[in-house]
């Protein structure tokens, strides 16, 4: 039997394990180490603990297992990610692992400094290697490794500038253990906006004036399991082990242990629990989408791309519900007990599981809990159930936003104390109508995980599945039941209606933005509320630079055809059916002869639907006039129309339309924080706004061509418009091309073809006796082309 080492540098202290090559944890141990915390939502460590606390671990684990040290043949690391450090060069040649000298003690994953300044500048760039942040809504976390460096560069000008290299801890131990300076693919991928399709994220640095971190980076870059090298003579002594055992890369902590838990096919799923959960999967293509992060190319296995979701408050809800109903004096098993005996959907009972903020999808670091419908009727049975579904309904949300990016969960390997209760898996898996495993010994998943990263490192597996399929054991599956799965359809709208509902009442609580630049819970501040504007409406600068594999396929409910007594009810009414925009006509009289409404519902609509993306357009004789009102209202987008463009200058090319003045009012548009678009009516050629749309230096966000006359709904569909959104697809591949006005389950498909790739529709959605199946209708047309939104 060969055995290997797996070491898992977690927070609070390094493990190591020894492990039989079969996966069988032989012995364990660890060794504590300290945190300072000079200042609040500060958190350092000391480099120099963690070496000394590895040397201990390895040691000690190597006695307690009693194989022979001959026996060892691999040794692979996990730490925490991004704990960064500046480490300078100085000292003696001939001992290259002396050669570094830590100079600062690390920044702590945890540490928040750059939180208020940095986080919100690298968001604000709108770079392209920010898909990987929500689709460019952001937030960029405090945790990440470029808002970290900006900090340093920005307050310890002296300690950045001398800094030879600004790396990893995983990067800092790897080169004390072989003397290689090299970077982990897998930490450079989720936390520095490195992607292994394009490149280090240049243009983001540039934007930042810390293209010289660059440089400060390690040059060198391996994929998780390949040698770095043999332990240097010195470690080797170090850590009582033969100088020369071969060294594999590792990664984060989470994202080894997703190994740990034998996910290594596309569509598989790690939810890691504790006090949060943390909901990693692999996919098999590049996909991003609002509500998640990644997804992060050949993160863990070359080929795939894993995608990241969290909620921030799970296990530690529970913990606190058993705290204040009786603390010591009762048992999970007992509340577990009470809980089963409730119906699903707890008798009209739901609980709001955000007590620490939302991680994703909603990224609100001001959301709280809460429990609705609570009557005298309800138990402590029915409020304890309500807790486990509602963090089991938020993993569903999790999972709703990666499905909207393309990310379809096949199977949930789950780890950590929710897996403790059988009630609460199974409530996960009926609530996400997915299968869940859980495997031997899953509660050390990180440190299997490094071990398997040892045995490929080592050639006992040519590879990480390889490794995976004789070292993890999956113990039982939990399938989902297919009644409690439909039974919690409607419960799961109202669970999400209950954060839409509650999300102004939370932030007037929190008092503005103030509770945002700390950096809170939730993950981290937005750019949305650093401006004070919607996270919808800076959305814009990080779509402008994105490829034709870029296009979504969009539903945008027209509320000309809502009733207008009810608008923000129509738009969640059309929300809720799977829409993804909303459209609002502004008309003003002049241009059609039809005056609808203004800038204040944009703002309505706004307030009560804080994340809805508002599609604004105009119908109206001087566009510009309503910039500025619709920007402060919140809209996402605005469209005008190209034939409110006229050129006053006879001698004009275009004697009709002025073209700069439509490029004008784009950039006025942009630069007031929205997404910028014309209007086409249908007797205006797609040529004359070809001159925005040149290769490299598209002006505009979008192009709605009207199939109808402007300002009216329930119109006959124009089909001359197909073959203007043809040539405008033709082109131009990156547009987000609209057409509007006419749009039908009879329509929709010959637009789709054409080539748009946003349904506008009033009528067709808000007249229907069955607004979800005519929702239905247009995305199923638009999924024959695109991915939808
Ligand atoms: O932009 C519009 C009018 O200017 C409307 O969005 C459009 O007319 C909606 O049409 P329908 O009700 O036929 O879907």
């Amino acid at each position: 039997m060969s055995y290997v080492i797996g070491v898992d540098g977690g927070t609070e202290s390094i493990r190591a394990g020894v492990y039989s090559s079969d996966g069988t944890l032989v012995a364990s141990s660890a060794t504590p180490y300290s945190t300072q915390y000079p200042k609040p939502g500060w958190a350092e460590q000391d480099p120099e603990d963690w070496w000394a606390g590895l040397g201990a671990a390895v040691k000690a684990v190597v006695a307690k297992s009693g194989v022979p040290v001959s026996e060892i043949k691999g040794f692979g690391m996990d730490t925490t990610c991004c704990s960064v450090v500046a480490l300078d060069a100085s000292g003696n040649a001939l001992r290259p692992c002396l050669l570094w000298m830590d100079m600062r003690p690390c920044l702590l994953w945890m540490d928040m400094r750059s939180g208020a300044e940095c986080a919100p500048a690298v968001l604000a760039t709108g770079d392209a290697a920010l898909r990987v942040n929500s689709a460019g809504q952001g937030p960029v976390s405090a945790e990440w490794m470029i808002p970290k460096a900006l900090w340093l560069k920005r307050n310890e000008p002296d300690t950045y500038a001398a800094a030879k290299y600004v790396c990893e801890y995983q990067d800092f131990m790897n080169l004390r253990l072989t003397g290689r300076m090299v970077a982990s693919i897998n930490n450079a991928s989720i936390r520095w906006h490195y992607c292994s399709k394009r490149g280090w994220p240049t243009s983001l640095l540039a934007a930042l004036d810390l293209s010289d971190l660059m440089e400060k980076w390690p040059q060198e870059m391996l994929e998780l399991g390949a040698v770095i090298g043999g332990l240097t003579r010195d470690a080797a002594a170090h850590l009582g082990l033969p100088e020369g055992l071969p060294v594999a890369q590792g990664g984060a902590d989470a994202f080894v242990g997703i190994l740990g838990l034998g996910v290594v096919n596309p569509g598989e799923m790690a939810l890691l629990t504790g006090s949060s959960h943390l909901h990693l999967g692999l996919v098999d293509r590049e996909i991003s989408g609002g509500g998640m992060w990644g997804s992060y190319s050949d993160a863990v296995l070359h080929g795939l791309y894993v995608v990241e979701g969290g909620q921030t408050s799970t296990g530690s809800v529970a913990a606190w519900f058993r705290k204040i109903v009786g603390g010591d004096s009762v048992s999970y098993q007992e509340l577990d007990a009470e809980a089963a005996a409730v119906p699903p959907g707890c008798e009209g009972l739901l609980c709001l599981d955000h007590f620490q903020g939302n991680r994703t999808p909603f990224t609100d670091p001001h959301s709280r809990g809460a429990f609705s419908g609570l009557s005298l009727g309800h138990t402590r049975g029915h409020m304890f159930r309500a807790v486990l579904e509602g963090v089991s309904m938020g993993t569903e949300l999790v999972l709703e936003a990666m499905r909207k990016a393309g990310y379809q969960p096949t199977s949930i390997a789950v780890a950590g104390g929710a897996a403790r209760s059988p009630l609460w898996l199974q409530l996960h898996a009926d609530v996400c109508g997915v299968p869940l495993h859980i495997t031997k010994g899953g509660t050390d998943a990180c440190l299997l995980g490094s071990a398997m990263l040892a045995a490929v490192g080592a050639g006992l597996y040519d590879s990480i599945p390889g490794a995976a399929a004789a070292m993890v054991k999956i113990e039982r599956t939990i399938l989902p039941d297919k009644n409690a799965h439909a039974a919690y359809g409607p419960v799961i709208a109202h669970y999400r209606r209950l954060y839409t509902s509650l999300k102004p009442l939370f932030h007037s609580q929190a008092g503005g933005s103030a509770g945002a630049a700390k950096g809170g819970g939730g993950g981290g501040v937005t750019l949305g509320d650093k401006l004070g504007k919607p996270l919808a409406a800076v959305r814009a600068r990080g779509d402008a630079l994105r490829t034709a594999a870029d296009v979504r396929g969009i539903v945008d409910a027209s509320i000309l055809a809502a009733d207008f007594a009810d608008f923000g009810g129509e738009a969640e009414r059309a929300l809720e059916a799977g829409a993804q925009w909303c459209h609002v006509d502004i008309v003003d009289g002049h241009f059609a002869k039809i005056l609808t409404f203004g800038p204040p519902v944009v703002r309505s609509l706004r307030r009560r639907l804080p994340q809805l993306f508002i599609d604004v357009h105009l119908a109206v004789e001087n566009p510009g006039e309503y910039i500025a009102q619709l920007a402060a209202a919140g809209a996402s987008q605005v469209l005008f129309h190209v034939e409110a463009c006229r050129s006053a200058d006879a001698g004009h090319p275009s004697p009709t339309y002025c073209i700069d003045t439509v490029a004008a009012l784009a950039r006025e548009i942009r630069a007031a924080g929205m997404r910028a678009g014309v209007v086409l009516n249908p007797e205006t050629p797609a040529a004359v706004i070809a001159p925005l749309l040149s290769p490299g230096a598209v002006q505009l966000d979008c192009v709605d061509c009207l199939a109808v006359q402007p300002g009216f709904g329930g119109q006959p569909f124009d089909k001359s418009v197909l073959q203007k959104v043809a040539e405008l697809r033709e082109m131009c591949p990156t547009l987000d091309i609209q057409v509007d006005g006419g749009v039908n389950l009879k329509t929709a498909a010959a637009c789709v073809q054409a080539g748009a790739n946003v349904l506008t529709a009033g009528t067709c959605i808000f007249g229907a006796e069955d607004c979800a199946a005519a929702v239905g209708a247009l995305r199923q047309a638009l999924a024959a082309r695109w991915t939808l939104q």
